[in-house]
């Protein structure tokens, strides 16, 4: 499922109506008719519902659902914010439709005090204002009538967007309607998956209203969803005459005296997710005390290590920001045919490297968080998070590697510069050792999967599906340590697998 900008969005549905010839007016009716189907589930027939609309297109499609309720004889009250002349286009032909249908409406610049009181009876609100179309802060009236809508008890189901949330969205704080249910039209827009924006849309409904893919194709929209279809589709299969050699030999180089559990961490994530055969490379010292945890493991120390023995090399995690290790990343960089996947405090030691990433023939992952993502780039942890998916884009291609930039929605950019959105896992996640546990998941998938990008999205997807697991059946999401996501993999991958179709 593809993941749209606004501009994307327009261009797709321009393309359905010009080049197609799907016309604007059946779209619409499509939409709303759509979004009635999905609604009716949650109606009870004693509700008393109002569809508040606005003068664009997201009013159209109000109307559309205000006709369905009608027609289906729910008490409906349809409150219109433009003047009846401002609506233009294939809302004022819906409109025209509604009212020929037998509809009325009430105009709440004519009513303002009657719909400030009926707001707060209604059971549920239809918020059909303001869309993709939506510029910057909502002027008035908008802005008084959203003010209303956040302050009625009613179940509020948004229309396409929370209205005033933008559809890009990146940094506002301005009011928006705070939806309990949004019905997205054809697919998600990028607001769903950024801070603040995602946290206006309640429960999210995907709704489709007929544009042919072809559409999305001609506008080569490079931005999707990683769904459990995907994972389906693309987990490995172990072949039966298959050798531990076959799986990967991998080298880790984690941990430190003062962080070990960073390396046992990262090493039973790679452990549990079939890697075949795993050496780590951690100071003597605590050899012992990371093979209670990783007793699979081989052992090799720093000054020792011949990289070019392996089939990949994951480094970074707990491993310290001294200068004695910082010569360790400079090495696995430039022994540049094997990939290379670095996450944590490699990370902090790539930036002095940065410019040997291009000379690299191997692919090369990197796994940051935002904190790690803005000290790479130069750039604050604000500016990362107001634009995630334009700055892990513009890194992964600028440098020609794979980004994988975490957080609630984790977004995997490629070197192409194709983008892939995580929707799984909770904030059971949002603690010290995981994202270790992500780089044994992902260290081990390199090696095993036919595309790394498939390798890479699904161990983030089922990485997150291990947290939800864990909250659904016998932990609380304060509960969870890093080292239960590791032992939780095997039920996880136990169910995908039960599941696969390859
Ligand atoms: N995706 C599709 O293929 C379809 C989407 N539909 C719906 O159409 C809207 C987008 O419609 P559009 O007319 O472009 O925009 P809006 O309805 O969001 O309204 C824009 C309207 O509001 C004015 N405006 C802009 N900014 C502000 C502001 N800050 N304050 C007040 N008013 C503002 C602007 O001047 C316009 O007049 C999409 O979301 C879907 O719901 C189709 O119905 C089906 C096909
Ligand atoms: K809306």
């Amino acid at each position: 499922m593809h993941i749209v900008s606004r501009e994307e969005m327009q261009a797709i549905d321009h393309y359905a109506i010009e080049t197609i010839g799907l016309q604007g007016a059946i779209l619409m009716e499509n939409a709303g008719r759509a979004i009635f189907q999905k609604l009716l589930p949650l109606l009870k027939k004693e509700d008393r519902i109002g569809v508040i609309i606005g003068k664009g297109n997201n009013g159209g499609d109000g109307f559309v659902i205000a006709r369905c309720l009608m027609e289906k004889s729910f008490q409906t009250d349809v409150w219109v914010v433009p003047a009846k002349k401002e609506l233009t286009g294939d809302a004022q032909s819906h409109m025209g439709i509604y009212f020929r249908a037998g509809g009325t409406v009430r105009f709440i610049q004519d009513e303002h005090n009657t719909f400030l009181k009926k707001v707060n009876e209604y059971t549920v609100v239809i918020d059909a204002l303001l869309g993709t179309g939506v510029h910057g802060e909502p002027r008035s009236p908008y802005l008084g009538v959203i003010q209303s809508v956040n302050q009625s008890q009613a179940m509020v189901a948004a229309v396409d967007l929370p209205s005033g949330v933008p559809a890009n969205g990146g940094q506002f704080t301005h009011e928006a309607v705070q939806a309990d249910h949004t019905y997205t039209l054809q697919c998600p827009k990028l607001a769903m998956y950024t801070k603040p924006a995602a946290a206006y849309f309640g429960t999210s409904h995907i709704v489709d209203i007929g544009i042919p893919n072809i559409a999305f194709r001609e506008q080569e929209v490079l931005r999707r969803l990683w769904t459990r279809e995907d994972v389906l589709t693309s987990l490995p299969k172990r072949e039966a005459f298959s050798h531990k050699g076959a799986h990967g030999k991998g080298l880790l180089i984690a941990g430190s005296t003062e962080m070990p559990g960073a390396a046992a961490l990262a090493a039973k994530g790679a452990l549990r997710s079939g890697i075949g055969l795993l050496t780590i490379s951690t100071p003597e010292e605590i050899w012992t005390a990371v093979s209670t945890h990783a007793v699979e493991a081989t052992y090799v120390s720093r000054d020792d290590i011949q990289f070019d023995h392996y089939d990949g090399i994951a480094l970074g995690p707990g491993l310290g920001r001294e200068k004695s290790t910082a010569h360790l990343v400079k090495k696995a960089l430039s022994h540049d045919d094997i990939p290379l996947l670095i996450d944590a405090d490699g990370l902090f030691h790539l930036k002095s490297y940065i410019k040997l990433l291009k000379k690299r023939q191997a692919p090369v992952v990197i796994t940051p968080h935002p904190g790690e993502m803005a000290r790479l780039t130069g750039l604050t942890i604000k500016e990362i998070e107001n634009n995630r998916f334009q700055t892990a884009k513009a890194f992964a291609v600028n440098h020609g590697i794979y980004v994988v930039l975490k957080g609630k929605y984790t977004v995997i950019s490629t070197p192409d510069g194709n983008q892939f959105v995580n929707d799984t896992g909770n904030a059971a996640l949002a603690k010290g050792g995981t994202g270790d546990v992500l780089t044994g998941m992902i260290f081990a998938f390199m090696f095993q999967h036919q595309s790394l990008l498939s390798a890479i999205c699904n161990a983030v997807h089922l990485h997150g599906m291990v947290a939800e697991h864990l909250t659904l059946h016998s932990h609380s999401k304060l509960d969870v340590l890093a080292s239960d996501v590791t032992q939780a993999i095997p039920v996880v991958l136990h169910n995908f697998y039960r599941d696969t179709v390859c």
